[in-house]
């Protein structure tokens, strides 16, 4: 019995596109940033298989090499892939990269303490080398869903909540995936621009 056109008829409809935008449910900000802690997690988990892939094995004569850690042809393609993937969603393209970049840098550390784990003690070191072009796979479909995941935190990014939020969603992403130290440091690093979209602002 509200007449179409009115004031209370607006309200009502926006009312719906709220909900029906969110599944239904109010917005609540903490459940828009554990999915992208989660995912920064799971890209992390991916790191094991990355390092064991590049770690030398002993070869005959002489013991193998390493390959290098950095790999920046493979870093600019995933960069322009969730840049354009952020652009499809009516995403932020370079808010998307900063992530990105971070995610990046994150999966590095995480290969760096695992190669010095494994000099260390060579017990630890892997005894397979997993197909690197395999793992990368798994990583895309990651970096798909984690675009997402940060379009979808575009207004609990925003707020001055942010921080106290995110730390939380990680506290509870490390015991969920039992991540170790190392993991667990890598996880801090890969979220450090999450909330940057209020950075430079007060
Ligand atoms: O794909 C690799 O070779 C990785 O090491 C993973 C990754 C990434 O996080 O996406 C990290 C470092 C490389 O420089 C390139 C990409």
């Amino acid at each position: 019995a509200t007449p179409p056109g009115s004031a209370a008829a607006a309200v009502s409809a926006s009312v719906t596109a709220t909900a029906s935008a969110s599944g239904g449910a109010p917005t609540r900000p903490y459940e828009r940033l554990l999915p992208v802690a989660d995912l920064s997690a799971q890209r992390l988990l991916t790191a094991d298989q990355v390092a064991a892939s590049k770690y030398r094995y002993p070869a005959p004569p002489g013991g193998g090499t390493d390959s290098p850690i950095d790999d920046p042809v493979r870093e600019r393609q995933v960069l322009e892939a969730v840049a354009g993937q952020a652009r499809e969603l009516g995403a932020d393209p370079e808010a998307t990269v900063r992530v990105f970049r971070d995610q990046i840098e994150a999966n590095k550390l995480v290969q760096r303490g695992l190669f010095r784990r494994w000099d260390a003690d060579p017990a630890q070191a892997p005894t397979e080398r997993p197909d690197l072009s395999k793992v990368r796979l798994e990583i895309n479909r990651i970096n798909g869903e984690l675009v997402r995941a940060i379009a979808d935190s575009a207004g609990a990014r925003a707020e001055r909540s942010c921080a106290g939020r995110l730390t939380a969603a990680a506290a509870h992403t490390r015991h969920d995936r039992l991540l170790d130290a190392l993991h667990t440091a890598a996880l801090e690093r890969s979220l450090r621009s999450v909330c940057a979209a209020t950075a430079g602002r007060r």
